[in-house]
């Protein structure tokens, strides 16, 4: 009887070893990080006062679980935050860009406060179609520092050419933009940072889980070696063409807390299917 105790015994812990084991060695997927997926709808130029209404609507009726967050361009903010509250949606607001002053003589900008005032809680900085019109690191720092004194999440983001990948440089260009970003700035608790290959932006060519994995680990390792251990608190988003057929692969990935969604977004029952791929992965 004993004997057979301690064979029982013996067989449990072997079984305990061998799953610790396995799960130890699944670096790339199902690990749980303990941090919960956020996904955000960038509507960049697009959508109406007619569409927010129903799209508020029918998301509402999805009931999604993850944190969510839709950027709208600035004059929908308004509205939208009403909308979000006559139907008790439970998404957060974001804007797609800020200035990086509190105020003054600066023709078409928008500033944190007057963010603030609309309901924003993540402001998207360094998007890449930005970076295209002549926004540099110097200016997206600026505005990385003026979202976090104010109170404001920055979702930084951050993306290799096509042609910088092409000569191996995506490495390098991913870390210089993320540590230039941040240069002087001590508290990083409210930051989220978004990889999105720029190849893969509105191109319908997403990275594969694997290469989107590989560069947010590099980003994770990057904060990590500034910053320590709250580099593992700092939710890492992918986007580039993601889609509700390949959502959940991507979440599958250990360093892939979430998406950045483009056209996707701006219908809500894609959008929503995307939610819950990466709720599922
Ligand atoms: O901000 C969103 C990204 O630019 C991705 O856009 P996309 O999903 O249309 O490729």
């Amino acid at each position: 009887m004993e004997y057979s105790r301690s064979i029982q015994m013996y067989i449990s812990q072997l079984v305990e070893e061998t799953v610790r084991e396995v799960l130890g060695n699944q670096s790339n997927s199902g690990e749980t990080s303990g941090r919960q997926k956020l996904i955000v709808a960038n509507w960049k130029m697009n959508m109406s006062l007619q569409t927010i209404t129903s799209f508020v609507e029918k998301l509402t009726l999805a009931h999604v679980r993850s944190d969510v967050v839709i950027c709208p361009s600035f004059p929908y903010l308004f509205p939208l935050s009403e909308l979000i509250q006559k139907f008790n949606c439970d998404v957060e607001l974001g804007a797609q860009d800020l200035h990086w002053n509190e105020s003054g003589a600066y023709t078409g900008e928008v500033s944190a406060k007057m963010l603030l005032e609309a309901d924003c809680h993540y402001v998207l900085i360094g998007h890449s179609e930005r970076r295209d019109s002549g926004e540099t690191d110097e200016m997206i720092s600026k505005k990385v520092k003026q979202a976090i004194s104010s109170g404001l999440k920055p979702i930084l983001c951050v993306g290799e050419s096509q042609g910088q990948r092409q000569i191996g440089k995506t490495a390098e260009v991913i870390r210089k933009q993320v540590l230039l970003a941040l240069e002087g700035i001590e508290d990083i608790s409210s930051l989220v940072i978004a990889y999105e290959p720029v190849w893969a932006i509105g191109t319908g060519l997403s990275a594969t889980p694997e290469q989107a994995q590989s560069v947010h680990q590099l980003i994770r390792k990057t904060i990590d070696v500034q910053y320590g251990s709250i580099s593992e608190s700092i939710p890492l988003l992918y986007g580039g063409s993601v889609k509700p057929e390949n959502a959940s692969g991507l979440s599958a990935m250990t360093d892939i807390d979430g998406a950045l969604v483009g056209g996707a977004s701006l219908d809500a029952e894609s959008f929503a299917a995307i939610i819950r791929g990466f709720e599922r992965g």
